[in-house]
């Protein structure tokens, strides 16, 4: 199905698959003018002035009650009601006006599916529940959850899958059918996995599900050099905390979460300016503007000499909450990086943060992605409140407020001195070498796998 832009600026339809009522011109003439959904008919939908035929559409209510997500186009989701993923339907001309996932359909954009083979599949699924309803189209697995988003495949059999392919508990069974994967890409078939090059810019020739049991039963991250590239922390989050920490604590110095941070900020001085000699102890009185001044001087300091300090951190993440939430900055995460978790989370294997960032610049980070909030994969964060990450003591610790056995627990860092406190404590450990990341050194080399890319933990 195609959607054109008439000249009245109404959104016709052609080549439809009775999904959509055809607009034509007799229906177009009935049209009534409207501001919302209540002023049209039922079954009609108020779209940009105009009262439109859409049966596949919410009723006319936010809220209408739905079936499944075809009912419920325009509003992204079917949980008994329709609802909007993204808070309220949003008007588009073309995809890229809307959210990462969603397609522009008649004029809305639409959750939930997507063009395969030029074909729009939207089909009912439950992505909350990780649960895919296959009913309804056909006795096999049809139907896959790829990165967050619900596609039933049109014809099994021209991606590459087998007569043992079994729609199981309404999940796709579905083993070893390499697909270039991604958030924004049609699924086709790659030939072997790890075959890239068939597939496009910022997706992943791999399966859609795991075809053995990983080795870790718990997934604990590092970030910057991981999951994420050094020159991401160093050459956007640390320059505009940098350039914003003066103004950031006159505007906000009687903020009581800004009021705790500089309180740990002046300890910090005092205890940093003993070994010291650029830092500088602050005026006692924490309120003061010549306090707030040597902190502004301490905290540039450190910030240029990387120092992973644990106020300097909560401030840090405090100031950069601003910056993503303006749009300011969006988060980097290497391409192989969601695919992988994406698959370690479909088979329950719980994922975990262990950064020097403060947890809220961690939230933050995994929220604001270029590929859109990926914190559903996550199930916890730590940062050096637990302790510092060259510890071994502070694996114990995350061990520990995780319920799992050191063992179980596979740690991925950059940093040689990471891997081998997590390895005291007695985790796995695998070392990430990507472009731009410190080297290691040769004895780390010889004693832990080093890896370039998330796919070769599973
Ligand atoms: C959480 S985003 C900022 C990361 C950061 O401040 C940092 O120092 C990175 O350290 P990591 O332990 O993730 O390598
Ligand atoms: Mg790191």
């Amino acid at each position: 199905m195609k959607t054109t832009l008439s000249s009245q600026n109404l959104f016709t339809t052609t080549n439809t698959t009775n999904e959509y009522k055809e607009v034509t011109s007799t229906s177009r003439s009935n049209f009534k003018s409207c501001i919302h959904d209540k002023k049209c008919d039922t079954n009609n939908e108020c779209i940009k002035g105009v009262c439109f035929e859409g049966k596949c559409r919410c009723r006319c209510s936010p809220f209408a009650h739905c079936i499944k997500n075809e009912d419920c186009l325009g509003r992204n989701l079917c949980s008994n009601k329709c609802i909007s993923e993204n808070g309220t339907s949003v008007n588009c001309h073309f995809k890229e006006s809307c959210a990462l996932g969603s397609q522009c359909l008649q004029g809305v954009c639409v959750g939930i599916g997507r063009y395969v083979r030029d074909a729009y599949e939207a089909i009912s699924c439950n992505i909350e529940n990780a649960e895919i309803d296959c009913q309804g189209y056909g006795s096999k697995s049809e139907c896959t959850i790829e990165l967050g988003v619900c596609i039933r495949h049109k014809n099994a059999s021209e991606i590459g899958r087998n007569a043992s392919n079994e729609c199981q508990g309404g999940i796709s069974a579905t083993y070893g059918f390499p697909s270039c994967i991604s958030y924004d890409d049609k699924p086709i078939k790659c030939g072997a996995k790890g075959n890239m090059q068939q597939c496009s810019r910022g997706s992943f020739c791999g399966l859609y599900k795991m075809a053995q049991t990983p080795s870790f039963k718990v997934l604990l991250l590092d970030i910057e050099g991981t999951t994420t590239s050094i020159s991401f922390v160093k050459d956007v989050l640390f320059p505009y905390a940098y350039d914003n920490v003066e103004v950031f604590l006159d505007e906000n110095f009687h903020r009581d979460d800004v009021k705790k941070v500089i309180h740990g900020l002046v300890i910090l001085s005092q205890k940093e300016a003993a070994n010291d000699t650029d830092i500088k102890t602050p005026a006692e009185d924490e309120i003061s503007q010549k306090c707030r001044e040597d902190l502004v001087h301490n905290v540039r300091v450190w910030i240029k000499k990387d120092k992973k300090l644990t106020a300097l951190k909560e401030l840090q993440g405090i100031m950069w909450k601003d910056a993503y939430e303006s749009g300011k900055v969006k988060s980097h995460i290497y391409p192989d990086v969601l695919p992988v978790l994406e698959k370690v989370h479909s088979v329950n294997i719980p994922i975990y943060i262990y950064s020097s960032g403060s947890v809220q610049a961690q939230k933050l980070l995994y929220q604001y992605t270029s590929f859109g909030d990926v914190t559903r994969l996550l199930s916890g964060y730590f940062d050096t409140n637990i302790g510092p990450k060259v510890e071994s003591s502070s694996y114990t610790k995350i061990a520990s407020e995780i319920g799992k056995p050191a063992g179980e627990i596979l740690f991925l860092t950059d940093v040689d001195k990471e891997a081998f406190a997590a390895k005291s404590a007695g985790l796995q450990s695998k070392i990430l070498l990507r472009d731009g990341n410190a080297p290691i050194s040769e004895e780390a080399k010889t004693t832990f796998e080093t890896i370039d890319n998330f796919e070769k933990i599973l």
